[in-house]
């Protein structure tokens, strides 16, 4: 992959004091643990400079963010491994749980990791184009911690993710519009954002504090369940690390992107 050149994300305030996150890992902000921290500091700084609301969007012109950087799951240096884990659980803990409004413009393909760092803000608005979103896990022979699970669930009908979920189904636009996956399409990045701004606009007459703690209290269940877990959790990471199959699939499956990549 290209070294980075730049700053791995990028955070603007723009004239309404919406802010703007903007993933910037070329080519296709995989989330490595680089990233995730960046994303953990820039969660940080909307949330204490106390402003409104969020959109969360890519530098790419075709990848919002090709989920887990996968060589850092792929023989990997298992103290590295940990902190890795344990930064995707702060970064999730932060989006998930944020009390300001969260919007996801999402600029093109979003599977895995992409996707659930999407379904963990409050709307979505998705490029048209033949793009894709969803979380694939299990086609790469890997299971989706429970707390991805939980995300898509908040998201979409159960049986629609208990469904998408076992199949590794990454749905078109047209498709994640129907299952409610996404909640509008957008022609372009600026559209997408627009989109985003017209919900944020949404809640000016409604009093913050109290959609902050309506939206923190419907969302309890997830986040406790991760807190309450987060150990557990972080140790059957490792252990699927530790695991000589898994191992071997995910090596087959970074063959197979490499060769697609080649053509
Ligand atoms: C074990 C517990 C559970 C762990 C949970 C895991 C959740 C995850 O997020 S796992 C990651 C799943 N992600 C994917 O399956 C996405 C794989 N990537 C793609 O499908 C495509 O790259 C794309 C649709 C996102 C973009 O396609 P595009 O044609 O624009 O780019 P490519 O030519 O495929 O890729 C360019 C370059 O980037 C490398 N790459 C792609 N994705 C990843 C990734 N997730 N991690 C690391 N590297 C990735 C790809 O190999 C190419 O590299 P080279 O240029 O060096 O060949």
């Amino acid at each position: 992959m290209a070294a980075q050149a730049g700053p791995l994300v990028d955070l603007s305030i723009d004239n309404d004091g919406i802010a703007i996150l903007t993933m910037n890992r070329p080519p296709v902000n995989s989330l490595n643990l680089e990233l995730l921290e960046e994303i953990g500091k820039s969660l940080d700084e909307v949330a204490k400079n106390k402003t409104k609301s969020m959109i969360l969007t890519s530098s790419s012109p075709s990848v919002f963010s090709a989920g887990l950087d996968i060589m850092e799951m792929y023989k990997p240096d298992l103290k590295r491994a940990e902190i890795f884990w344990t930064t995707l659980q702060d970064v999730w803990i932060k989006l998930f749980g944020s009390s300001y409004i969260t919007a996801a413009a999402i600029n093109g393909h979003a599977p895995a990791g992409g996707c659930l760092l999407s379904m963990s803000c409050e709307y979505r608005v998705m490029v048209e184009g033949k793009y894709t979103i969803g979380l694939n896990e299990t086609a790469l022979g890997i299971v989706a911690p429970t707390w991805f699970m939980d995300t898509m669930c908040h998201t979409i009908p159960i049986r629609q993710a208990e469904y998408a979920l076992t199949t590794a189904r990454m749905f078109t636009v047209d498709e994640a519009l129907q299952v409610g996956l996404i909640d509008e399409s957008a022609s372009d990045k600026a559209d997408a954002i627009d989109k985003c701004k017209k919900f944020i606009r949404k809640f000016d007459k409604i009093p913050s504090l109290a959609r902050a703690v309506t939206k923190q209290k419907i969302r309890e269940g997830p986040l406790v369940r991760l807190q309450k877990n987060r150990q557990q959790d972080t140790a059957e990471f490792l252990g699927f690390l530790k695991n000589p199959k898994i191992q071997q699939s995910l090596e087959m499956y970074i063959q197979s992107l490499k060769q697609k990549a080649a053509k």
